[in-house]
C-alpha cells in the first residue's frame, strides 16, 4: 500500500529559469506505508526541496502529489490543516528554528495544543515521555533553545516532531549533529516508533552509514533528478555516480579503499547539461547517446530503478 504517489514532478525557483534549470526535475516515486525511505547526493541535489514539497512546505511547479489517496497538490492551507498533524519535518540544524523567548517545554507543546485537545495532565506527562526517549529529561523543561548544545537543540526538534505521532516524518539531516552513541539511540528510536505505529519515514542525509541502518530502499540524486533506486546502500550499486558517492566514503583499510575507489571527472561543470544524461560532464563513460538523450529511470530487476544508457557495460 502507497502513502505517496508522487507523479511527475519539477521545482523551479526561478520563474525565469531556462528549460532545464530545475531543483527537482521530473520525479517520479512512491512511498510504501511503513518504509523508510533513504535520499542520497551531493548538497544541492534537491533532497530537501523534494522533502517539503511532500508535506506542502513548498509547492512543485508541475506534477501531482498524492498523499493516503487523495491528490493534495492544490490543497489550500485550510484543506491541509485536516491532515497537516500526520505530517511532520525534523529539520537539519535547529540553531535558529526555535522562538528564542520559548521555553524547551512550550517548543514540544506547540503542536499538542495545535491539534489536541487532551488534558493539560495528559500533555506534560506526553511531553516528558517523548523528551526521554530523546535522551533529555524533564530538567530541560524550563531551558531555552540558546541554552543548549546544538546536539541537544536537535533531539528537541525530534521530540517535537514525533509528539503527535505522526504517520509521515521527513528527517533532514535529523541526526547529522549528534555524537555517535546518541546517533544509535534516535535511529533505534525511530525504527521502534516505525514498528510500534508503523510510521513512515523520509530519511535525508549525507551520512551513509546511517542511512545503511535504517533505511529500507535508498533513492540517488544529480542535479534534481533521480539516478538510481536501490535496495538497501549496500546493494551491487550499478550508476557511476553511485559507485562514486559510495566510493567516497571513507572505508578504514586502505587496501579495500584502493580496490574499491571509483573516481568521477572532478572539477567539471556542475551546471545541469541543454540535453541528455545530467551526469555527462563528470562520468568516465560518457557516450554519444549519453549527450542528446536523457536516460528514463527504468526497473533493473525488483526494487532496483536505474537511469543510466550504459549501465550493462560497467
Ligand atoms: N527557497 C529557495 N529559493 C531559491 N533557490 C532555492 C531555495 N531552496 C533551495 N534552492 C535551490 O534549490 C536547489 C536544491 O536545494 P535543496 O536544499 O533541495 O538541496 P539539498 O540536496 O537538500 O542540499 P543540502 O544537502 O545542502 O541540504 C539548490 O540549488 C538550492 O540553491
Amino acid at each position: 500500500m502507497n502513502l505517496y504517489e508522487i507523479k511527475g514532478v519539477y521545482k523551479s525557483y526561478n520563474n525565469k529559469a531556462k528549460s532545464r534549470v530545475y531543483a527537482v526535475y521530473n520525479i517520479d516515486l512512491t512511498i510504501k506505508k511503513g518504509e523508510v525511505l533513504g535520499i542520497v547526493g551531493e548538497s544541492g541535489c534537491g533532497k530537501s526541496t523534494l522533502g517539503k514539497m511532500l508535506l506542502k512546505l513548498e509547492q512543485p511547479t508541475q506534477g501531482r502529489i498524492i498523499f493516503n489517496q487523495q491528490d493534495i497538490t492544490d490543497y489550500s492551507f485550510k484543506q491541509m490543516r485536516k491532515i497537516r498533524s500526520g505530517m511532520q519535518m525534523i529539520f537539519q540544524g535547529t540553531a535558529n528554528a526555535f522562538n528564542p523567548y520559548f521555553t524547551v517545554e512550550q517548543i514540544i507543546s506547540e503542536p499538542l495544543n495545535n491539534y489536541s485537545r487532551e488534558a493539560k495532565e495528559l500533555k506534560e506527562k506526553k511531553i516528558v515521555e517523548m523528551l526521554e526517549r530523546v535522551g533529555l529529561n524533564k530538567t530541560y523543561l524550563t531551558r531555552y533553545g540558546q541554552e543548549m548544545s546544538g546536539g541537544q537543540r536537535q533531539r528537541v526538534g525530534i521530540a517535537r516532531a514525533l509528539i503527535l505521532n505522526p504517520e509521515f516524518v521527513v528527517c533532514d539531516e535529523a541526526v547529522s549533529s549528534i555524537d555517535y552513541a546518541l546517533k544509535n539511540q534516535i535511529l533505534q528510536l525511530l525504527t521502534d516508533l516505525k514498528q510500534q505505529f508503523g510510521f513512515t519515514y523520509l530519511f535525508i542525509s549525507h551520512d551513509l552509514a546511517s542511512v545503511n541502518k535504517i533505511c529500507d530502499r535508498v533513492v540517488v540524486m544529480y542535479l534534481g533528478n533521480i539516478v538510481e533506486i536501490i535496495p538497501h546502500i549496500n546493494y551491487q550499486v550499478q550508476h557511476p555516480y553511485t559507485k562514486a558517492l559510495l566510493a567516497a566514503t571513507l572505508i578504514p583499510d586502505p587496501h579495500q579503499r584502493e580496490r574499491k575507489r571509483v573516481l568521477f571527472r572532478e572539477g567539471e561543470d556542475l551546471k545541469i547539461p541543454k540535453s541528455g544524461c545530467v551526469f555527462q560532464n563528470r562520468c568516465l563513460y560518457t557516450q554519444s547517446i549519453c549527450q542528446t538523450e536523457q536516460p528514463a529511470l527504468m526497473s533493473k530487476s525488483g526494487e532496483h530503478y536505474i537511469a543510466c544508457h550504459l549501465c550493462h557495460n560497467y
